[in-house]
This record gives C-alpha cells, structure tokens and sequence, in this order.
C-alpha cells in the first residue's frame, strides 16, 4: 500500500455505494488515470450504472474493496455512513495509510475517526452539484465547488484529488458542514418542491406546458437572487399589495385538497418575504401590516374528494348504452358539460381525467368503448381488458360524474363509415408509423362521441401525447368548437405512467417497466440542468438502454406540437417520447423537457 503524498499519484479506487454519485466519481477518477479496483453495486439499477460508467470493473463486497483500495470512496447515504466505518472498524478491516473519502455534504471527517484510528487517512469532499448518474455528470465536474474537509497536514491531498477531477476545492470547518448542507438543501431541493407547486397551479388553471411557461420568468428570477440577493425581489409583497395576496391565497385554495400543500407554503413564504422586507426597508410598517393581516385570515380549502355533490348531480352515474338513452340523459343535464372519452379498465390516471372534468363542467358524461377502427391486426382488440361493472364501481365511488356511456359496436358504427377522417402528418411518425390507421381511427370516434355528446369540454390525459395533439389539431381543423384540455400523466410510486395495459405486465416485467420512466426522468434531469437535444436524448437511451427488460421501440426528442425530430441547437420545449415492449407488452410515455437557452 502507498503512503499518501500531496500528489495522490496513480490509486487503486474502490467505490463503496454504485448511487449516481460514487459511479460518476468513480468514473472521473478513472478518466483521470487512477484505476478502479471494484465497486459494490446491490441494486439491478446500481450494477446497470456501474457496468454503463466503470465497465470491466469487478463488483466486490465491502470488505473486499477496503482490503484491495488505497483509495476507498463512500457514496453512501449519511444515515448508513457512521455505522459502516464503524462496522469496518471493529472488524480491524481500515489500513493504514489508506485513503478515505467520504462525499457526504453533512458529515466532516469525524464520521471516519474509527477508520483513522486504525491509520486511514479520512477526507471528505462534496461537490455542490445534482447528479443524473449517467456520463454526462463526468463534465459537470470542471469548475463545480467543493467542500473540502480534513485535518491540516492531509487537506492538500483532499485538495489535490478535487483540482484532479477538475473542481474548486472550497476548505470548510467540520463544524460548519451541517449549516452549509442544509443551505445547498434548502436553496436547491426545496427549489424543486416550490418550481413543481407553481407547475401544478398552474397546470389545474389548464396552461398545456407549465415548464416551459415558468422556465425565463424562473431564470430571470433565479439569476437576480444569486446576483443580488433579496435586493432583486419584486411582486405583491415589495409592492405592499395585500389585496392581490389575499386574492392567490383564496384563489390557490379554491383549487382544492391536491393544492393544500401550496396554500400552506404560499402562506408561510409570503410571511417570511414580508418580514423580510420590513427589515430591510423596502416596505413600511402599515404595509407589512396589512399583508400579515391578511396572511393571518383562515381560508377553507375545499376537500374535492369528499365535496357535496351538486343537488342535481345523481350518486350513482346514469348508465347509457344506446344513442336514444343518451339524448334523453343529456336532456336533463342543463349546463356545461364536461366529457370524458375512455376505453375502460378505469384506473387513477383517469380518474384524475375525471376530477379535471368536474371541475370544468357542470355535468361530466365519461365515454367506456374500445374502438376497433384504432387497433391494428394482431394488436390486443380482442384481449384488451373489459370490465364494465368494475369500472362503474370505481366512477361511482369517485362522484360526481353524471353519465356513463357505454355503446357496442353497431351503436357507433351502425354501417361502415365510408367518409374517413384523415388525421395529417403528425398521425404518420410514432405512434402513427408502428400503428398505421390508428389515429384515423381514433379521430373518427373522438368524432362521433363529440356529435353524440356535445361537451363543451373534453379532457384527455397528456400520457397519449400524439393523440392529444392530433385532438387538438381536428378541433382547430374542423371547428368542432369544443375545449380541450390536458391531465399530466398519473404514475406508479415507481414512476411507471398508468395505464390499462400495465395490467398484461407479469410481477417481474412490472418492476422492469419502471425503467421507462427513470430514462425519462434523466434525460429531464440533463435537459434542466442545461444540456442540449443531443445530450439529452443521449442520456435518456444510456439509462434506458442500460434498464432490463425493456425492448425500445422509438426514443424520440421532438417538438411538441409537430412532432418532428429538434434541431441539435433548438431551444424551449421538447418532448421525449418512448414506445417500448416489456415482455409482449407495448408501452408509451412521454415528458416535456425544457432544452434552456445557454448562458
Ligand atoms: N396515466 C394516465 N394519466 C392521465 N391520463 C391518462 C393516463 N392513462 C390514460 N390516460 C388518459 O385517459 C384517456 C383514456 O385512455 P385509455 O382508456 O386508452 O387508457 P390507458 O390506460 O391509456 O389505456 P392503454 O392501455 O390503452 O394505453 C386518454 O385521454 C388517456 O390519455
Ligand atoms: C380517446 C380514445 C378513448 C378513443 O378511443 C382512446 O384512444 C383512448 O382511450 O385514449
Ligand atoms: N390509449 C390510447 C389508445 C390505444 O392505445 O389504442
């Protein structure tokens, strides 16, 4: 074993804990010509990211990787840290001279003391940096800060291997690192809560792209904060305008139960901005006043799931099946009405369809038909799950849903259509070339229903992205003069988008499945941290490439509205959308991304 000198020299790294962080350092510190010894990677996930970023590297066990590492890196989480060094410690496992790095932005080196009793030599560094777990964070090093801990004599070895990997080496007191954690925590994590409240806002007022809406007014913001601090605060505060808080706290309330939590947080933040304010003079005392006043008021957020039901409104939905019965249920249904197209098999994701309804219409009519002009031969027409009563059952105890209609074949197709819609270009790339009809088919039913129902609102989920576009696009081609609106996609705890045909997954495929999402999510995740098309779209094949059982059909960064490929340099909005097989289960999904403008 080496002794450590100021220079770390050539090491044997080992990395214990394959999270995002421990493969990508891992991977930088290979690339800087250190060698990596092994790497302990438990999950299906973490072995995916350690063969993608230290490919050929041994997966070894804890104790094998600090008996054969002269430089042993701990990504793991802090609450397992203390435990671990000391688990190791008491088993007589640390060696001297080894070096010891932890990357924990809490912890300095005291965690390590049991190590360091034994002769390691403990540093801990932190890079002030979000990591995707993918290649693309190996460049996010250069000139990325961090947090440099360790006792005099060894902090220019922390120093050097920070300088090695390209980054700032910033030297913090052990006592300060829990307040300097909280800080990075508190500035970039709870950004995170709030940007997604102000997403779901306005997403529930029925804006189609919340993201990119938000994405210069949130820059603009963001860039004059970390400029001038509180200086740069503008709005309804610093003006002393307590009406207009007043108004967003019972506007934000009216929005029901799923937006408490922006209430209580636009409350408690709009205190804190006010008194802030007052001491630093940009308000008067009578201003702050009446704000604090205001803030102090009790608003009642209505609980939407348990909300009285309009006295019209029927508990348990009217169930039609032919055209007849659903004239004569319409005729009884004065005002809005808010329609609902499905093909059953109700799960959340619709019902979420649902409660958008409800809240734009004054009657809700939900369509049940699996249409057959939309499947393909040897697509699931035949297999596609139906279960009537089960889905009555599910809208019953929902509420508030006025009319189920739910016609056969030779009620929507009395003969065969002989006039066809065609839906255009946008219908002939994706979904519309592994499906060729499909949306021909599916814009001919959205048709009839409309005829048949008349909603002046139909909502239609965002997970189907062509589809809903397409939507959109006949109504604006024909004037069919109804509104539409969009739900952002309900998922699994796991992040799988819901949908009828999860129901085909086996238990093994169904955990695969989840790899969709974590591919979309990553390349999300590059695309706000600034990345371009190219290296967005690179990274979301890496992760999902690298996730198993997953058999790729399309992956696509293309524009939202024509759903054309970007340009390497576009700018604003894109959509990353996937078709892929889970065993013989085809799946889509999508998300909006926001490619920035560069600084
Ligand atoms: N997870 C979801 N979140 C929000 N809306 C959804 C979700 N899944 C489906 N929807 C919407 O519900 C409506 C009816 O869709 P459909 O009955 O085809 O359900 P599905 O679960 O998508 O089924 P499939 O298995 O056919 O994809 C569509 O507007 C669709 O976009
Ligand atoms: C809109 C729709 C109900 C038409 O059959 C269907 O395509 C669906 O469920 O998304
Ligand atoms: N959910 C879209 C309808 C279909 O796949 O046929």
């Amino acid at each position: 074993m080496s002794t450590a000198s100021n220079r770390p020299g050539r090491l044997g790294v080992g990395v214990v804990g394959a999270g995002r962080v421990g493969a990508v350092l891992g991977s930088a510190l290979r690339s800087v010509g250190h060698a990596v010894v092994g790497v302990t990677a438990v999950s299906a996930e973490s072995r995916d990211r350690a063969e993608a970023l230290l490919p050929s590297v041994p997966v070894l066990t804890v104790e094998e990787i600090v008996e054969r590492a002269e430089l042993v890196l701990l990504t793991v989480p802090d609450d397992v840290l203390p435990d671990l060094v000391r688990g190791l410690a008491d088993l007589g496992r640390w060696q001297t001279g080894q070096l010891l790095v932890h990357t924990s932005g809490r912890f300095g080196t005291d965690v390590l003391q049991p190590a360091a009793e034994q002769g390691a030599i403990p540093l801990a560094i932190h890079p002030a940096m979000t990591f995707t777990g993918t290649s693309l964070d190996i460049s996010r090093f250069t000139g990325c800060p961090f947090a440099v801990t360790a006792a005099a004599p060894v902090l220019p070895v922390a120093q050097a291997l920070v300088v090695e990997l390209g980054g700032e080496p910033v030297v913090l007191e052990e006592a300060d690192r829990p307040a300097y954690h909280a800080a990075l925590a508190h500035g970039a994590n709870h950004l995170v809560t709030l940007v997604s409240q102000a997403q779901r806002v306005l997403a529930a007022s029925g804006l189609p792209d919340p993201g990119a809406y938000l994405s210069p007014l949130l820059t603009a913001a963001l860039d004059g904060a970390l400029r001038g601090g509180e200086h740069g605060l503008t709005g309804p505060v610093v003006r002393g305008d307590a009406g207009t808080v007043d108004a967003h706290i019972r506007a934000l309330a009216a929005q029901g139960h799923e937006v408490t939590d922006v209430v209580e947080t636009y409350r408690h933040l709009a205190g804190v901005t006010t008194r802030r304010a007052l001491a630093s003079g940009r308000i008067t005392e009578p201003a702050a006043a009446r704000i604090l006043d205001v803030l102090a008021e009790p608003v009642e957020v209505p609980d939407r799931v348990d909300e009285p039901r309009p006295s019209d409104s029927p508990l348990e939905p009217v169930v039609v099946r032919t055209r007849a019965e659903l004239q004569a249920a319409l005729a009884a249904l004065p005002g809005r009405r808010a329609l609902v197209m499905t093909m059953g098999a109700l799960h959340e994701g619709h019902l979420a369809n649902v409660r958008e309804a409800r809240s734009r219409g004054d009657h809700v009519v939900v369509s049940i038909y699996v249409n057959p002009l939309q499947f393909g031969p040897g697509e699931d027409f035949e297999n596609y799950p139906r279960d009537l009563d089960a889905d009555l059952a599910l809208l019953t105890r929902e509420g508030g849903v006025d009319v189920v209609f739910a016609p056969d074949d030779g009620e929507i197709y009395p003969a065969e259509p002989l006039v066809r819609i065609d839906p255009g270009p946008v219908a002939r790339t994706l979904e519309g070339a592994t499906r060729p009809g499909h949306f021909a088919g599916v814009l001919q039913v959205v048709t009839k229903v409309f005829s048949l129902v008349r909603p002046d609102v139909a909502v239609f989920g965002q997970k189907d992205a062509q589809q809903l576009a397409l939507i959109r696009t006949l109504v604006r081609d024909l004037d069919l003069g109804v509104e539409i609106a969009a739900v952002p996609t309900r998922r699994e705890d796991d992040g799988l988008a819901m949908s009828s045909r999860n129901s085909y997954l086996t238990s093994t495929e169904r955990a695969q499945a989840a790899g969709i999402y974590r591919a979309l999510a990553a390349g999300a995740q590059a695309a706000s941290a600034g990345e371009g098309a190219p290296a967005v779209l690179r990274v979301t094949d890496e992760v999902l490439s690298a996730a198993e059982g997953i058999d790729k059909d399309y992956l696509v960064l293309v524009d939202p509205e024509t759903f054309l490929p970007l340009a390497d340099d576009h700018r604003g909005p894109g959509l990353l959308a996937v078709a892929a097989r889970v065993g013989t289960t085809r799946l889509i999904d999508n998300m909006t991304v926001d490619l920035a403008p560069t600084a």
